[in-house]
């Protein structure tokens, strides 16, 4: 264990036994760390001394650079008061401890302790857990717990008395995957706001809608869905806003429109539940192929294009018109067909200042949030100008129930502390919409696999401007390569971002996955960015904040452990803290 700088960090650690992991055994002895109990769990807990607010708390877990080193929990907090003392621990998890399977979180904001519980892992699973080189899960599941907490525990208080409640070790203990647990929001509906990032949600392969409106308007005839009416959803302590009365597709975009024009976002019951599971049928063909959601980390001009589960936990896949036009996907055709319709030929006509421009639209982004508290924190989906306009997104949850936690928050343009948020449930179904250029939203910690798709609608001047900027850079700079292309040009696969990436951008990108889940020492890397190609090093750089390449080496050299580890923390937690000088760009 690595103790903070200026507070003691306490860690105990110990195996806790099967029954007493089970929350209605009665409790018994406690196994010591060095008699493991077959079955039952390893638990870490961490003394953070002054820290008030789950909310200041990164955790994670490393695997350390060197190869046999095991892999450890690593905590860091901000003790309120007197300039925030950071606390750090680092508390390596032993052999038989299975670091990817976390039972169990409980924050404890009257005694000021994390407790962490790590699943047994069976013979089987030991040989399997040891780090692979992968890591992808690095930063997983703990992080968004954390989230949660965060969510959670708060100055509202009152509604998750387990987080507060001191006592027996058992109170509050979490099942991971969800079966237990209350929704997951706070019971007055807020949510701790990261300062907002400004973050877009990538177009991905963008595409012109195919054919002209005329064309669109003659084919989309929405058949295969029809409007239902809706049904109010309940979760403890707060309702979520949800559906209306089912109409035809030109009076639900008289009411779409009327949200609009009245508060900037809109949603309302689209298709049936039973058009929802024909697409959840159809969609299941490519699930295979669905991959992390990115955000960009950096600025506009340099930044590396990652996945960053505590920040976005979807995976995504974008539909393609080849994918989408193979036969296979018709309920899927349909709905969108009914869209266009609904968005180009009735809304555009019933808000013709801000969507009277509207011409064309991304592919369809099948996203699935897998659950365990999985979310995309607060962002504006369009802040550098690239065309989008407005944001479409249908929910594809056929037993959607409050407590599954998953909505979408979204705030006013000018509500900048995010205290008057609106939820919509994410229920099967549903549509909603906002202006992609200016409303923040996130999606909520979801405690269950939440399905959506979402299609972009672009206003034409503003796109085509960007297109021409684009063009310009690409002649400057290859890195165009991460912006969309319109016509597709830019790759065959529109679900494979990552194929978009140039050489040194995967280079980049490789760079701050391993700085931000290993434990690296400033010596090794050093060296790793030494290694690094000119134009990786740039922008890794860019991403760390450092005023250009060769300071950012001469930097990681200086720097003590901890002060790396306070950089690692800085970019992992990006989103949350929103680091000055980065721009979260989805
Ligand atoms: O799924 C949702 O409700 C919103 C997702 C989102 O904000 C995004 O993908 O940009
Ligand atoms: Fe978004």
């Amino acid at each position: 264990m690595t103790a903070g700088e200026e507070r003691p960090v306490v860690v105990k650690t110990r195996w806790v036994s099967a029954e007493e992991d089970e929350p209605s055994a009665p409790p018994r002895g406690n196994a010591t760390a060095e008699e493991r109990p077959s079955g039952g769990c390893f638990e870490a807990e961490v003394s953070l001394p002054g820290v008030t607010s789950a909310e200041s708390i990164v955790a994670e877990i490393v695997t350390a650079a060197e190869a046999g080193a095991p892999p450890s929990l690593y905590v860091r907090a901000k003790a309120d008061g007197g300039g925030g003392a950071s606390l750090s621990a680092d508390v390596p998890l032993p052999d038989g401890c299975d670091h990817r399977e976390i039972s169990a979180v409980k924050w404890s904001r009257k005694r000021s302790t994390l407790r962490v519980r790590f699943a047994a892992s069976s013979p089987a699973a030991a040989g399997g857990a040891e780090d692979d080189g992968d890591d992808e899960d690095g930063a997983g599941p703990l992080a968004e717990y954390l989230r949660m907490l965060g969510v959670r525990d708060g100055e509202a208080g009152g509604s998750e008395p387990e987080l507060e409640e001191d006592g027996d070790p058992r109170d509050g203990v979490r099942d991971p995957a969800g079966e237990k647990r209350e929704n997951p929001s706070r019971a007055d509906g807020k949510t701790p706001q990261p300062t907002e990032p400004t973050k877009q949600t990538p177009p991905g392969r963008a595409v012109r809608a195919s054919g002209n409106k005329k064309k669109r308007r003659k084919n989309a005839a929405g058949r295969g869905v029809a409007a239902t009416p809706g049904r109010q959803l309940e979760t403890p302590g707060r309702q979520l806003e949800t559906t209306r009365p089912g109409v035809s597709l030109s009076e639900l975009s008289d009411d779409l429109a009327a949200q609009l024009h009245a508060r900037g976002f809109a949603h309302a019951q689209f298709i049936t539940r039973d058009a929802v599971c024909v697409v959840r049928d159809e969609i299941k063909r490519v699930a295979p192929l669905y991959t992390d959601g990115e955000i960009w980390l950096g600025k506009h001009d340099a930044g590396a294009q990652i996945a960053v589960k505590s920040v976005r936990g979807d995976r995504v896949f974008w539909m393609d018109p080849a994918t989408a036009d193979g036969g296979r996907f018709d309920a899927m055709r349909s709905m969108l067909r009914a869209i266009d319709e609904l968005v180009l030929d009735h809304l555009a006509r019933a808000c013709p200042k801000r969507l009277g421009g509207l011409a064309d639209r991304t592919h369809a982004m099948l996203a699935e949030y897998p659950g365990r508290g999985s979310r995309f924190v607060r962002h504006v989906d369009n802040t550098g100008r690239d065309g989008r306009r407005l944001t479409v997104l249908c929910y594809l949850n056929p037993d959607y129930a409050g407590e599954h936690g998953g909505a979408l928050k979204v705030y006013d343009a000018d509500d900048a502390d995010g205290s008057r948020g609106v939820e919509v449930a994410p229920a099967a179904g549903t549509i909603a919409m906002f202006y992609a250029d200016e409303t923040p939203h996130e999606v909520l910690p979801s405690a269950r696999s939440r399905h959506s798709f979402t299609v972009w609608y672009y206003d034409e001047t503003e796109f085509k401007d960007a297109e021409t900027r684009r063009g310009e850079a690409a002649a400057a700079d290859s890195r165009a390569a991460h912006m969309p292309s319109v016509d597709g040009s830019g790759g065959s696969d529109p679900g494979a971002t990552l194929a978009a990436l140039d050489a040194s951008d995967r280079e980049a990108q490789a760079f701050v996955r391993r700085m931000m889940t290993q434990r690296l020492t400033p010596a090794g890397a050093a060296a790793a960015a030494r290694g690094l190609g000119e134009r990786a090093l740039r922008t890794v750089a860019t991403v760390f904040g450092a005023p250009d390449p060769a300071s950012f080496v001469v930097a990681l050299t200086q720097m003590s452990q901890s002060d790396l580890d306070e950089l690692r923390m800085e970019i992992t937690s990006m989103g949350m803290d929103n680091a000055p000088d980065a721009e979260l760009v989805a």
